[in-house]
């Protein structure tokens, strides 16, 4: 059964100007504030200047998704997350626990505690599912806990239609009976109890069935062989939170895990990794103004091909120390410049799909040109289009756009433009494609940046940029 997803339903944000590593010591504050509606907020960005300094990088997004939901299969004890971004996905995420009945904490700085001992219901409320992707990974921690669980079909970018047929058929080896009713799937252990352990091959590493199919088997009685699993750190990253809360799971970070199953798993406190896409996005925001910056924390090898094809570009890149990266491309404006490449979007250890629309805008600024080939989701060009209104020369064919790459010699070759951002990473490419642009950028559309990126315009800020938020009257 394939179920198709093709709707993005936007959330509301708040901003804290404070990035959170600055606010460790601040007093226990709601980290994760409502706030006004922020849907009519755009970025100016007044371009041609070069940045300079360090970037703070936060929690992974889709790291801290997937182990809030993993919090729900801790029934013998409260967790601590540590590293939780301020973004609006973490927002509706932390509604959807509480609407579950777990206790959540905001202890400001970026750390949760979820105790999540004595859930309520099993049908986590729809309207935040509908804002998020990771909004249906509750669906196999609720199941195998509890016997059954209704789940809205999941929000996220509107990138492709997002069928959830792997997480269905998954959960249908451990033992699961699915239904599609009203817009939900209702999902019940065909023993009346829980899950039972069972053997299930991924057709495509999908992340996110991944993931919900570990904390399902987790806790499912007896042993559970997953094979063509997701390697991305993030997947990686659940299985080590679940495994500190007792689960044991063999093969982390490979293709095949092996599971053995527990009835009940306890509390335990966890760090989530930096975030790599964050990450590569500040990376390309030095690459595309010809600029030097530093970042930190960030776990290297998670960022192999991203160091790789910034290489190939032109770009120098240096370890600095202890999980701090430097990035250089200001000897492009000394003398030659970046070059165009190819570049195609896989499963990780291959290039991320988060970062396509990034590249993308860098790509326009270089001195040669480049083909970018999605192969992850058959629907994400739409910053093509916002890019062109900036004067980038691309064209679309299917899933794959040739860019032809700057046309003077001069080191600019967008000018500025009114631009919307139609979801989260093609938000962030505006912005930065905004950065190297001549004259002013206004992008529209922020509340998708504001799902993923914690204080996006004060980082860039920090690092000199021209770039302020308004309100559009
Ligand atoms: C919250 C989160 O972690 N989001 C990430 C996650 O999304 P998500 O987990 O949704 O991405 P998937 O890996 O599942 O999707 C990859 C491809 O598999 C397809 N598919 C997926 C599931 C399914 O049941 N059937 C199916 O056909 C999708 O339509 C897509 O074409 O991984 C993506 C790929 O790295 C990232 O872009 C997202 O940032
Ligand atoms: C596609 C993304 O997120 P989501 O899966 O949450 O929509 C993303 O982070 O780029």
């Amino acid at each position: 059964m394939a179920l198709p997803f093709s709707h993005s339903i936007p959330s509301p944000v708040s901003l804290h100007p404070m990035p959170s590593h600055l606010a460790a010591d601040a007093p226990a504050v709601p980290v994760l504030p409502r706030s006004t509606d922020h849907h009519h907020h755009k970025l100016v960005i007044s371009g041609g200047g070069h940045l300079s300094g360090h970037v703070p990088i936060s929690g992974s997004k889709n790291s801290a998704l997937a182990v809030l939901a993993g919090a729900l299969c801790c029934s013998g004890g409260a967790v601590e997350v540590r590293g939780v971004p301020d973004i609006s996905d973490a927002r509706a995420m932390v509604a959807i626990l509480r609407s579950l009945g777990a206790q959540v904490q905001e202890r400001g700085g970026g750390e949760l505690a979820v105790d999540s001992t004595a859930l309520s219901s099993a049908e986590p409320a729809a309207d935040e599912v509908r804002k998020i992707r990771a909004g249906f990974f509750v669906l196999g921690p609720l199941v195998a806990r509890l016997g059954e669980a209704a789940v809205a079909l999941p929000g996220g970018c509107s990138i492709g239609a997002r069928p959830v047929d792997l997480y269905l058929r998954g959960l249908s080896a451990l033992g699961a009976v699915v239904e599609l009713r009203h817009g939900k799937v209702h999902v019940k252990a065909a023993n009346g109890r829980g899950l039972t352990g069972g053997r299930f091959h991924l057709d495509y590493p999908s992340v996110g069935a991944s993931e919900t199919l570990m904390m399902a088997a987790s806790m499912a009685e007896g042993v559970s062989v997953l094979t063509n699993v997701a390697q991305e750190p993030e997947v990686a990253d659940l299985a080590r939170f679940l495994v500190a809360c007792g689960a044991q799971i063999k093969g982390v970070g490979t293709r095949t895990l092996v599971i053995d199953g527990r009835r009940s798993l306890h509390g335990a406190q966890f760090t989530v990794i930096p975030d790599r896409i964050e990450t590569g996005t500040f990376m390309v925001a030095a690459a595309i103004t010809r600029s030097c910056v530093s970042l930190s924390p960030v776990i290297p090898c998670h960022l192999t091909i991203i160091i790789d094809k910034l290489s190939a570009v032109g770009c120098r890149i240096s370890q600095k120390g202890d999980g701090i990266l430097e990035v250089s491309a200001a000897t492009a404006t000394a003398g030659g410049d970046l070059r165009g490449l190819y570049l195609k979007t896989l499963p990780y250890p291959g290039f991320p799909t988060d970062l396509q629309p990034q590249f993308m805008a860098l790509l326009t600024t270089c001195g040669g040109p480049s083909i970018v080939e999605e192969s992850v989701f058959e629907n994400r060009m739409h910053h093509v289009k916002e890019l062109q209104k900036l004067g980038a020369r691309i064209e679309v064919h299917g899933r794959s756009a040739f860019v032809k790459g700057r046309t003077t010699q001069r080191n600019v070759a967008l000018s500025g433009s009114k631009v919307e951002a139609a979801d989260l990473r093609g938000g962030a490419a505006l912005v930065l494609a905004g950065m190297a642009a001549r004259g002013v950028t206004e992008v529209v559309g922020v509340h998708h940046i504001d799902r993923g990126y914690e204080n996006f315009e004060a980082k860039l800020l920090n690092l000199g940029a021209d770039i302020s938020r308004e309100v559009i009257c």
